[in-house]
């Protein structure tokens, strides 16, 4: 039987002031739904190279990128994703939206005001504690 074919991607978990920032896809198979902004790592890049370069990309922004908070093993019916999200912070400038359709910064009450890829959900559920809505230095 073929092998279901894998993606590895890296997420970035924008934080500020108590909130994550979220964004909503514009094309393809899942558009309207609601991501972690980030993408597929290339050959010789680390998880970190990657992910600032994503966010260049789709927003046009530079980010810190700090600890790894969770990853995500989920089986799509097309492809599996191996999804590792990282917590960031915006290091310089606002977001703009190159390829997204809309983004929202959501606080913890409001998280589960947007319908998030499958993966993400997992992804959220795993992040979503005390620990990490308390203010860090
Ligand atoms: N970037 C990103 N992708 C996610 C998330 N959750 C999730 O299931 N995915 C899935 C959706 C995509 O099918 C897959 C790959 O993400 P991607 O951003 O590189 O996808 P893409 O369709 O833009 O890829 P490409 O055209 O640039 O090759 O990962 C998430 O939080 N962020």
């Amino acid at each position: 039987m073929e092998q279901k074919k894998q993606i590895e991607v890296v997420a970035a978990v924008i934080c500020e002031a108590g909130r994550v920032f979220a964004t909503q896809r514009g094309y393809g198979e899942w558009k309207d739904w609601w991501e972690f902004p980030g993408g597929k790592m290339e050959a010789g890049e680390t998880p970190e190279e990657a992910l600032r370069r994503e966010i260049c990309e789709e927003l046009a922004t530079e980010i810190e990128v700090g600890p790894l908070l969770t990853t995500v093993d989920y089986d799509y019916p097309k492809f599996h994703l191996t999804m590792h999200c990282f917590r960031c912070r915006l290091a310089s400038g606002r977001p703009t939206l190159l390829e997204h359709e809309a983004a929202r910064w959501l606080d913890r009450t409001e998280l589960s005001t947007v319908c998030w890829l499958p993966a993400d959900k997992v992804a959220i559920e795993n992040m979503d504690h005390d620990g990490f809505w308390s203010p860090i230095p």
